[in-house]
């Protein structure tokens, strides 16, 4: 047994919590509880449950000079990332059983919990995928990005029926690429705006107003990927949809394209302010289910590229929960918003029934932070392969402990806790799949 004492949750309940390590449960969270065994004093500091980042692209196989299930891992739990979801456009993509199995042989190096989705291609095996612990199906890309696994509506169809009697939630990339402005490819190759001028709003909201009616025709849970425009929300939520938000789509916009250049450059692309601000609101006042970050490295030399030839995508899993406490303490967000996008939220949507919350007999997966610690986020501070963030110079609140099943696995050094020895930042890679 283990009890953490006098925390303050997110709701702003001081309580201690005990943890059965052995089970790796939460055992009771009260205010009188009988403190036998270890105990961490946690001083008023708060409590979260761990995030679920339900989209990140951790590269292996095939791309281990991007980043590792190791060094992605690592960097999720000094975010308080305590469960990931993997994406399937790796080499091989994972379509079958055996990329599906050569994927989860990887992905035992994990410190944090995952997940791993099964993709569609016109080679896909779904039978194989499904009789596999598969969590979702997804992302299905609708358009090509990196990978290029884009498919066509039939097969999308084939899919979606096909994961919904398998009870898969269907995650979907909704771009449609017959909407990009053709035109805006004769910009420039240093008019680094000519992405978003290319990857149109209006792409974002024909696609998702697709997937969402052929979900609905399949009674299928539809649950669309980085939603980057307010239209794209309200499409998906008005079709029953879920839908997440990435936090480059809330704290960038075209106007940051001068300091990034490429390294802004993702897909669906960064949008003009004004929209920023309507997904802001939308993620503040509860319409967006999810903040997930599509954690997407690719090293400096490869993003140092014209905007034509440079790779999609930005990593984000270790500045995602700190970006989100920076804007509780601002009191731009409640801390329980913060909670739910970040852990209950995505629990519910992927059916982690013992995840997300810090509840009696839940699992213990943890974090601990300094509320008031706010400091600038670094490139080279962080723990990714991907030695470069979107989000330098920016604020953030960082966690000084993770939790995964009442495990250690990460603790700021810097922070000190009576009743805590890990030797180092990291202890030991526990992370399992959470389909068992
Ligand atoms: N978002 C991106 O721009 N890139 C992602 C793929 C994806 O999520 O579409 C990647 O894997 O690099
Ligand atoms: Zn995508
Ligand atoms: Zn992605």
């Amino acid at each position: 047994m283990l009890t953490i004492r006098n925390a303050t949750l997110a709701d702003g309940r001081e309580v201690d919590v005990r943890i059965d390590t052995s089970a790796g449960r939460i055992a009771g969270v009260g205010s009188t509880l009988t403190h036998s065994g270890d105990s961490i004093d946690a001083d008023g500091k708060l409590l979260m449950p761990g995030m679920i980042d339900a989209h990140v692209h951790f590269r292996e196989p095939g791309f281990s000079h991007k980043e590792t299930w190791e060094t992605g891992s690592r960097s999720a739990a000094a975010g308080g990332v305590t469960t990931v979801v993997d994406q399937p456009n790796t080499d091989p993509p994972t379509v079958d059983g055996a990329s599906f199995d050569r994927k989860a042989e990887f992905a035992e190096a994990s410190y944090v919990d995952y997940g791993i989705n099964g993709g569609v291609t016109p080679e896909w095996d779904p039978e194989a995928l499904f009789d596999r612990p598969t969590l979702a199906l997804g992302e299905v890309f609708l358009a090509d990005s990196t990978g290029e696994m884009g498919i066509e509506e039939d097969l999308f169809r084939e899919a979606v029926e096909a994961a919904t009697d398998e009870y898969r939630v269907v995650t979907v990339h909704a771009e449609d690429a017959d909407l990009f402005d053709e035109e805006a490819r004769e910009r420039a190759g240093d008019d680094y705006d000519a992405w978003s001028a290319y990857r149109t709003a209006e792409a974002e909201a024909a696609a998702v107003e697709r997937a969402v009616e052929i979900g609905a025709e399949a009674d299928a849970r539809i649950h669309v990927a980085h939603t980057s425009t307010p239209e794209g929300v309200d499409a998906a939520k008005a079709g029953g949809a879920t839908c997440e938000v990435t936090p480059h789509h809330l704290f960038l916009s075209r106007e940051d394209y001068d300091e990034l250049g490429t390294f802004g450059r993702m897909n669906p692309p960064l949008r003009s302010e004004q929209r920023r601000e309507a997904v802001f609101e939308r993620v503040a006042d509860g319409t967006v289910d999810i903040v997930a970050t599509d954690h997407a490295p690719h090293t400096r030399e490869e993003k140092d590229a014209s905007v034509w030839d440079a790779p999609s995508g930005v990593p984000g899993v270790e500045t995602a929960l700190p970006l989100l406490l920076e804007e509780a303490r601002k009191e731009n967000l409640s801390y329980e918003r913060v909670r739910d996008l970040t852990a209950a939220n995505p629990a519910d949507v992927f059916g982690l029934t013992r995840k997300g919350r810090i509840e009696q007999g839940l699992m213990a997966d943890l974090v601990l932070v300094d509320p008031d610690a706010s400091r600038e986020i670094r490139g080279e501070d962080l723990h990714s392969k991907c030695d470069w963030t979107p989000f330098e110079g920016m604020r953030g609140v960082f966690p000084e402990l993770t939790m995964v099943r009442g495990n250690v696995v990460y603790r700021d050094e810097s922070a000190e806790y009576e009743g805590i020895d890990a030797d180092g930042e990291f202890a030991e890679a526990v992370g399992e799949n959470v389909r068992g």
